[in-house]
Protein backbone atom coordinates (compact mmCIF):
# COMPACT_ATOMS: atom_id res chain seq x y z
CA UNK A 1 0.00 0.00 0.00
CA UNK A 2 1.29 3.41 -1.08
CA UNK A 3 2.16 5.70 2.08
CA UNK A 4 -0.71 8.12 3.45
CA UNK A 5 1.83 11.35 2.87
CA UNK A 6 2.89 10.31 -0.52
CA UNK A 7 -1.26 10.08 -1.19
CA UNK A 8 -1.76 12.58 0.32
CA UNK A 9 0.51 14.34 -2.00
CA UNK A 10 -1.41 13.34 -5.19
CA UNK A 11 -5.32 13.17 -3.97
CA UNK A 12 -7.37 16.69 -3.58
CA UNK A 13 -10.23 14.54 -1.85
CA UNK A 14 -11.30 11.24 -1.87
CA UNK A 15 -14.67 9.82 -3.55
CA UNK A 16 -14.88 6.08 -1.85
CA UNK A 17 -13.38 4.95 0.86
CA UNK A 18 -12.17 1.18 1.06
CA UNK A 19 -15.33 0.55 3.36
CA UNK A 20 -17.33 2.41 1.01
CA UNK A 21 -15.70 -0.05 -1.68
CA UNK A 22 -16.00 -3.08 0.47
CA UNK A 23 -19.90 -2.35 0.70
CA UNK A 24 -20.28 -1.84 -2.93
CA UNK A 25 -18.66 -5.38 -3.41
CA UNK A 26 -20.50 -7.30 -0.92
CA UNK A 27 -24.33 -5.61 -2.36
CA UNK A 28 -23.51 -6.35 -5.75
CA UNK A 29 -22.04 -9.73 -4.82
CA UNK A 30 -25.52 -10.90 -3.35
CA UNK A 31 -27.29 -9.85 -6.37
CA UNK A 32 -24.61 -11.58 -8.70
CA UNK A 33 -25.23 -14.43 -6.47
CA UNK A 34 -28.84 -14.70 -6.54
CA UNK A 35 -29.10 -13.42 -10.46
CA UNK A 36 -26.36 -16.15 -11.25
CA UNK A 37 -27.57 -19.36 -8.95
CA UNK A 38 -27.71 -22.52 -11.09
CA UNK A 39 -25.67 -21.25 -13.58
CA UNK A 40 -21.57 -21.61 -14.54
CA UNK A 41 -20.93 -17.69 -15.37
CA UNK A 42 -17.97 -16.87 -17.30
CA UNK A 43 -16.30 -13.41 -15.68
CA UNK A 44 -13.86 -11.23 -17.88
CA UNK A 45 -12.12 -8.67 -16.57
CA UNK A 46 -11.17 -5.99 -18.52
CA UNK A 47 -7.67 -4.92 -17.83
CA UNK A 48 -5.67 -3.43 -16.84
CA UNK A 49 -8.05 -0.84 -14.83
CA UNK A 50 -10.71 -4.03 -13.40
CA UNK A 51 -8.26 -5.91 -11.63
CA UNK A 52 -8.88 -5.04 -8.13
CA UNK A 53 -12.35 -4.47 -8.44
CA UNK A 54 -12.93 -8.04 -9.99
CA UNK A 55 -10.29 -9.78 -7.36
CA UNK A 56 -12.61 -8.62 -4.28
CA UNK A 57 -16.04 -8.79 -5.89
CA UNK A 58 -15.48 -12.26 -7.34
CA UNK A 59 -14.76 -13.21 -3.98
CA UNK A 60 -18.22 -11.91 -2.79
CA UNK A 61 -19.95 -14.37 -5.13
CA UNK A 62 -21.14 -17.43 -4.28
CA UNK A 63 -21.62 -19.04 -7.52
CA UNK A 64 -19.60 -21.29 -10.10
CA UNK A 65 -17.80 -18.93 -12.05
CA UNK A 66 -14.52 -19.36 -14.52
CA UNK A 67 -12.19 -16.26 -14.80
CA UNK A 68 -10.31 -14.84 -17.99
CA UNK A 69 -9.37 -11.80 -19.10
CA UNK A 70 -9.80 -9.26 -22.27
CA UNK A 71 -7.13 -6.76 -22.55
CA UNK A 72 -8.18 -3.51 -24.16
CA UNK A 73 -7.27 0.32 -24.74
CA UNK A 74 -8.37 3.37 -25.63
CA UNK A 75 -7.17 5.94 -23.48
CA UNK A 76 -3.22 5.19 -23.71
CA UNK A 77 -1.57 7.85 -21.58
CA UNK A 78 -4.53 10.58 -21.76
CA UNK A 79 -7.33 11.80 -19.81
CA UNK A 80 -9.72 11.99 -22.65
CA UNK A 81 -10.93 8.82 -24.62
CA UNK A 82 -9.14 8.23 -28.16
CA UNK A 83 -12.35 7.06 -29.66
CA UNK A 84 -11.25 4.04 -30.53
CA UNK A 85 -10.76 0.95 -28.84
CA UNK A 86 -7.67 -1.35 -29.17
CA UNK A 87 -7.85 -5.23 -28.07
CA UNK A 88 -4.25 -5.50 -26.46
CA UNK A 89 -4.94 -9.77 -25.84
CA UNK A 90 -7.40 -11.38 -26.51
CA UNK A 91 -8.96 -14.63 -23.70
CA UNK A 92 -8.49 -17.84 -24.39
CA UNK A 93 -12.05 -19.44 -23.27
CA UNK A 94 -14.61 -20.01 -25.94
CA UNK A 95 -17.95 -18.01 -25.10
CA UNK A 96 -20.53 -19.78 -27.20
CA UNK A 97 -23.06 -20.83 -25.08
CA UNK A 98 -22.04 -18.88 -21.93
CA UNK A 99 -23.10 -16.96 -19.30
CA UNK A 100 -20.62 -13.87 -19.72
CA UNK A 101 -20.28 -11.41 -17.00
CA UNK A 102 -17.78 -8.45 -17.93
CA UNK A 103 -16.24 -6.38 -15.07
CA UNK A 104 -15.31 -3.05 -14.95
CA UNK A 105 -13.62 -0.52 -13.05
CA UNK A 106 -16.00 2.72 -14.81
CA UNK A 107 -18.37 2.55 -17.67
CA UNK A 108 -17.21 6.39 -19.01
CA UNK A 109 -18.01 7.21 -22.79
CA UNK A 110 -19.48 3.46 -23.21
CA UNK A 111 -16.97 2.73 -26.24
CA UNK A 112 -15.01 0.08 -24.48
CA UNK A 113 -18.05 -1.36 -22.72
CA UNK A 114 -19.68 -1.49 -26.36
CA UNK A 115 -16.64 -2.52 -27.97
CA UNK A 116 -15.95 -5.53 -25.66
CA UNK A 117 -19.77 -6.66 -25.53
CA UNK A 118 -20.32 -6.57 -29.14
CA UNK A 119 -16.96 -8.84 -29.30
CA UNK A 120 -18.05 -11.14 -26.90
CA UNK A 121 -22.23 -11.36 -28.20
CA UNK A 122 -20.52 -11.49 -31.48
CA UNK A 123 -18.88 -15.17 -30.50
CA UNK A 124 -22.23 -16.77 -29.42
CA UNK A 125 -22.30 -15.66 -25.85
CA UNK A 126 -25.69 -16.73 -23.98
CA UNK A 127 -25.51 -13.63 -22.39
CA UNK A 128 -23.65 -10.65 -21.91
CA UNK A 129 -23.92 -8.06 -19.18
CA UNK A 130 -21.33 -6.22 -17.51
CA UNK A 131 -20.64 -5.24 -14.01
CA UNK A 132 -19.18 -1.72 -13.15
CA UNK A 133 -17.77 -0.22 -10.19
CA UNK A 134 -18.18 3.01 -11.06
CA UNK A 135 -20.53 4.66 -13.55
CA UNK A 136 -20.19 7.87 -15.32
CA UNK A 137 -23.48 8.23 -16.89
CA UNK A 138 -23.22 12.10 -17.21
CA UNK A 139 -20.36 11.06 -20.00
CA UNK A 140 -21.90 8.82 -22.11
CA UNK A 141 -21.87 8.72 -26.30
CA UNK A 142 -23.02 5.62 -26.86
CA UNK A 143 -26.31 3.28 -25.67
CA UNK A 144 -24.87 0.79 -23.65
CA UNK A 145 -26.04 -1.06 -20.39
CA UNK A 146 -24.60 -1.13 -17.48
CA UNK A 147 -26.19 -3.83 -16.05
CA UNK A 148 -24.67 -3.52 -12.44
CA UNK A 149 -22.73 -0.74 -10.96
CA UNK A 150 -21.61 0.23 -7.23
CA UNK A 151 -21.91 3.97 -7.66
CA UNK A 152 -22.73 6.79 -10.34
CA UNK A 153 -20.22 9.14 -10.65
CA UNK A 154 -19.96 12.33 -12.03
CA UNK A 155 -18.04 14.00 -14.82
CA UNK A 156 -14.89 14.00 -12.89
CA UNK A 157 -11.37 12.13 -13.66
CA UNK A 158 -11.46 9.43 -10.71
CA UNK A 159 -8.00 7.32 -9.67
CA UNK A 160 -7.20 4.77 -7.78
CA UNK A 161 -8.47 0.99 -7.28
CA UNK A 162 -7.43 0.37 -10.16
CA UNK A 163 -8.40 3.51 -12.10
CA UNK A 164 -4.93 5.47 -13.56
CA UNK A 165 -3.51 8.57 -14.49
CA UNK A 166 -0.96 7.70 -17.12
CA UNK A 167 -0.79 4.33 -15.92
CA UNK A 168 0.45 5.20 -12.70
CA UNK A 169 -2.09 5.66 -8.83
CA UNK A 170 -3.98 2.90 -9.93
CA UNK A 171 -2.42 1.34 -6.50
CA UNK A 172 -4.14 3.76 -4.47
CA UNK A 173 -6.38 1.81 -1.93
CA UNK A 174 -9.78 4.29 -2.39
CA UNK A 175 -11.20 6.03 -5.64
CA UNK A 176 -10.34 9.87 -5.71
CA UNK A 177 -9.63 12.91 -7.55
CA UNK A 178 -6.18 14.07 -8.70
CA UNK A 179 -4.88 17.66 -7.81
CA UNK A 180 -4.68 19.89 -10.34
CA UNK A 181 -1.02 20.35 -10.10
CA UNK A 182 -0.11 16.41 -10.05
CA UNK A 183 -1.63 16.23 -13.43
CA UNK A 184 0.44 19.57 -15.13
CA UNK A 185 3.04 17.02 -13.30
CA UNK A 186 3.04 14.56 -15.02
CA UNK A 187 1.96 16.15 -18.48
CA UNK A 188 5.27 18.30 -18.21
CA UNK A 189 7.39 15.02 -17.54
O1 LIG B 1 -16.20 4.09 -21.22
P1 LIG B 1 -14.88 4.47 -21.78
O2 LIG B 1 -14.81 5.94 -22.14
O3 LIG B 1 -14.44 3.61 -22.90
O4 LIG B 1 -13.79 4.36 -20.62
C1 LIG B 1 -13.74 3.30 -19.70
C2 LIG B 1 -12.53 2.45 -19.95
O5 LIG B 1 -11.33 3.25 -19.96
C3 LIG B 1 -10.41 2.77 -19.00
O6 LIG B 1 -9.53 1.85 -19.59
P2 LIG B 1 -8.19 2.30 -20.35
O7 LIG B 1 -8.43 2.39 -21.80
O8 LIG B 1 -7.63 3.51 -19.69
O9 LIG B 1 -7.25 1.05 -20.09
P3 LIG B 1 -6.83 0.44 -18.67
O10 LIG B 1 -8.01 -0.28 -18.12
O11 LIG B 1 -5.71 -0.49 -19.02
O12 LIG B 1 -6.39 1.59 -17.79
C4 LIG B 1 -11.29 2.09 -17.98
O13 LIG B 1 -10.56 1.10 -17.28
C5 LIG B 1 -12.37 1.46 -18.81
O14 LIG B 1 -11.96 0.22 -19.33
O1 LIG C 1 -12.18 8.75 -14.65
C1 LIG C 1 -11.39 7.91 -15.13
N1 LIG C 1 -10.25 7.57 -14.48
C2 LIG C 1 -9.37 6.66 -14.97
N2 LIG C 1 -9.54 6.04 -16.11
C3 LIG C 1 -10.66 6.33 -16.82
N3 LIG C 1 -11.07 5.85 -17.99
C4 LIG C 1 -12.23 6.43 -18.28
N4 LIG C 1 -12.59 7.31 -17.30
C5 LIG C 1 -11.61 7.26 -16.37
MG1 LIG D 1 -9.99 -0.36 -18.63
Amino acid sequence: MPKSDNINRIIDHKLFSEDDIHNMCVRLGKQLTQDYAGKKPLVVGALKGAIFFLTDLTRQMDVDEEMDFLDVSSYGNSMKSSGTVKLISDMATDVKGRDVLIVEDVVDTGLTLKFMKDLIGGRGAKSVKCCALLNKEVNRTVDVDVDYYGSKVGNEFVVGYGLDFMNYFRNIPYVGVLKPEIIKEFNNK
